[in-house]
């Protein structure tokens, strides 16, 4: 095994007293104490209190590490280069006697997210500027050594947990830093600002002897963005201001406006662009705003005391009960902005002239069939009402035009939180959040499934752009049924929801596919990942015509024991929730079954998913009231009515 050699020589330079002892080279490494692997690599190292002593090298050529936790023993001198542990992400050496300066090469480790150096006797500056790298660090602990000068650079704003008590630091505290308690940052030299005391001329002149004299670090004196002030002006006394000013401040006056210049000069050119883009758009159903988007289609000519439009037929529309009626001129009247395109066609939200706001989706050529065929989904469709769906309010059907109105959900979808905006500004979707959309999707689809036992109803196209968040924050799961009419370009074969029976022998959709489907939208919540993409990233995917596999990466990942690996790294900082985690890995494993007779049923996988956490991913009290149709939920007997 190749990871044997460098484990072997840590521990004959490291363990004494020989608490490693099935440590040996007859075995794979895979099953020594405190080793686990991930592809038969060494991923963690969690060797805690063993009294282990001496230097770490050996164990910086295991380049698959993920975690390495020694903690509590008694390993010292300077920490030797780490940058090539580079898939590094939980580094945990607290308590133990290593010295010397900040190990800069841990800097570089930029899928790091938990640092621990805390209790050693690590002294110097803290290199801030290389510390600020690690965008992705949620816990810092540097309490009980010997670090000294400024920590005013620190800007990492994703950090969790902070504590940098018991050390020698002086001067302000960062505003990133202000909303930890005072308690990481007691037993120090010299700190001020928020939430100590503030900070006062006296201790601005005692921390101009460090490196980092000045609390405005270069950094923040040359930055034109507002973010980056209210550290200082936050922390410093309008005095202290002043005589930070002569050269530095003019100097910094020069470079604000030099940039607020810049960014003017780029945002002019955007804005030209932008017009001049917009100009020469074809077609107007890319404008938003205009009054409106249907000008490609035959209502542009429409004349509304004539049945015929420019030779086209007049189609008629039809509302469904308690859906607040307009007139089809009132929708063509409407203020519209596209909201997207997909298979079946393109969504817009439209805003009626009274206010209403409504979703239209604008069919493309599907494989409709006839009037009647169309109308009798149409009202099977309409009449599924439930908290967790999207009303279908109306359609309108003409022989070259096909609409469907749609209530309006303002939150937008779960395609978007969770992929959306992956980046530094990025708002996480946290825990609660998620098992409550899953529990939401999940009594939604339940609804459909249970709602006329002798169709056997299906959603048919389950995917995260098809689960839309109400204003209350509740999932409602739209585009049901359209399945029906899919041509073959409208839905792909492979677009990783699929299930390998429909995708692979072209079976039809069956309420088991949609479970299939809904257990890869519960791992790409779990997850993180996208199963619609190809996932480029640790060469870990397992894909199927294009695009990522999720279900069988989650099956390789779990089979080699390492089933923390899979979930989302945005879920880390959530403590305790690992046991619904699990669950919830269960049930999606469960449901994304190859095959269909051992996927769960619908009621099956609702109880489930709420007894993970019981009531608290019920929907909320006003759920019922929230939605915009008056009509309360139809029996099951009015559902099959239409179509029988
Ligand atoms: N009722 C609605 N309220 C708010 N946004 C909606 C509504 N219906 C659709 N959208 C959004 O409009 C965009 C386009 O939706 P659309 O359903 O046309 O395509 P899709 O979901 O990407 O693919 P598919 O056609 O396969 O379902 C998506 O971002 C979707 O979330």
């Amino acid at each position: 095994h190749p990871d044997t050699p460098p484990l072997l020589a840590f521990k004959s330079s490291t363990d004494v007293t020989n608490s490693l002892d099935n440590w040996n080279s007859s075995t794979t490494p895979c099953t020594w104490t405190g080793i686990s692997c991930l592809n038969n690599r060494v991923s963690r190292v969690v060797l805690e209190g063993f009294q282990l002593s001496g230097s770490l090298q050996n164990l910086t050529i295991l380049k698959e590490l993920r975690v390495l936790s020694l903690k509590y023993n008694h390993f010292s001198g300077s920490l030797p280069n780490f940058s090539n542990l580079s898939a590094l992400k939980l580094l945990f050496l607290s308590h133990n006697e290593f010295s010397g300066k900040f190990p800069e090469s841990v800097t570089k480790l930029n899928k790091l997210y938990r640092l621990d150096l805390s209790h050693n006797r690590f002294s110097g500056d803290i290199p801030v500027e290389l510390v600020n790298r690690l965008t992705h660090l949620l816990t810092l602990r540097l309490e009980e050594n010997a670090f000294s000068g400024e920590i005013s650079g620190v800007n990492l704003v994703n950090l969790q947990e902070f504590n940098a008590s018991g050390n020698r630091l002086v001067g302000a505290i960062p505003f990133s830093l202000s909303r930890f308690p005072v308690s990481a940052f007691g037993k120090n030299g010299d700190l001020c600002g928020s939430p100590l005391p503030k900070c006062t001329m006296t201790d601005v002149n005692s921390s101009s002897g460090g490196a980092m004299a000045s609390p405005l670090s270069p950094a923040t004196t040359i930055a034109s963005s507002p973010s980056s002030l209210p550290v200082n002006t936050h922390n410093l006394s309008p005095k202290n201001s002043r005589r930070g000013g002569g050269k530095m401040s003019s100097l910094a006056i020069i470079a604000i406006i030099l940039g607020d210049l810049l960014v003017l000069t780029v945002v002019c050119i955007l804005l030209y662009c932008f017009f001049c883009t917009r100009k020469n758009l074809n077609g107007s159903e890319f404008r938003e705003g205009e009054k409106i988007v249907y000008s490609s289609s035959p209502y542009g000519s429409y004349h509304p005391n004539t049945s015929q439009t420019g030779g086209f037929e007049r189609g008629k529309m039809v509302f469904f009960e308690g859906a607040k009626r307009f007139e089809l001129e009132d929708l063509l009247r409407a203020s519209a902005e596209m909201l997207g395109k997909g298979g079946f066609g393109t969504a817009y939200k439209a805003v009626l002239d009274d206010g209403n706001v409504v979703a239209v989706k604008r069919l493309k050529e599907l494989n409709v069939g006839g009037k009647r065929e169309f109308e009798q989904q149409m009202e099977v469709l309409g009449r599924l009402r439930h908290p967790n769906l999207v009303g279908l309010k109306a359609y309108y059907f003409a022989s070259d035009e096909k609409l469907l109105v749609y209530d309006f959900m303002s939150n937008g979808n779960l395609f978007w939180l969770l992929h959306g905006n992956r980046g530094p500004g990025r708002t996480p979707l946290d825990w609660t959040t998620r098992l409550k959309i899953a529990a939401g999707a999940a009594r939604g689809l339940a609804f459909i499934h249970n709602s006329c036992k002798s169709l056997k109803l299906t959603h048919g196209n389950i995917k995260s752009t098809n689960i839309l968040i109400d204003k209350s924050g509740n999932a409602r799961v739209s585009d049901f049924g359209l399945a029906i009419f899919a041509t073959p370009s409208s839905i792909p074969k492979t677009n990783g929801y699929r299930a390998p029976e429909v995708a692979l022998d072209g079976r039809k959709i069956t309420q088991k596919s949609d479970i299939y489907s809904f257990g890869v939208l519960l791992l790409e919540l779990l997850t993180g990942k996208c199963p619609s993409v190809v996932d480029n990233g640790g060469g870990l995917a397992t894909t199927y015509g294009g695009v990522l596999d999720l279900p069988r990466w989650v099956q390789s990942v779990v089979r080699e024991e390492w089933t923390a690996e899979v979930f989302d790294l945005e879920l880390m900082r959530y403590k305790d929730i690992e046991e619904e985690m699990v669950g919830l890995l269960q049930i999606a494993m469960a449901c994304t079954s190859t095959s269909p007779d051992q996927r769960p049923k619908v009621n099956y996988v609702v109880k489930m998913i709420e007894e993970l956490r019981g009531v608290e991913v019920s929907p909320s009290p006003d759920t019922a009231t929230d939605s915009v149709s008056d009509s309360p939920a139809v029996s099951e007997d009015n559902t099959c009515g239409a179509s029988q």
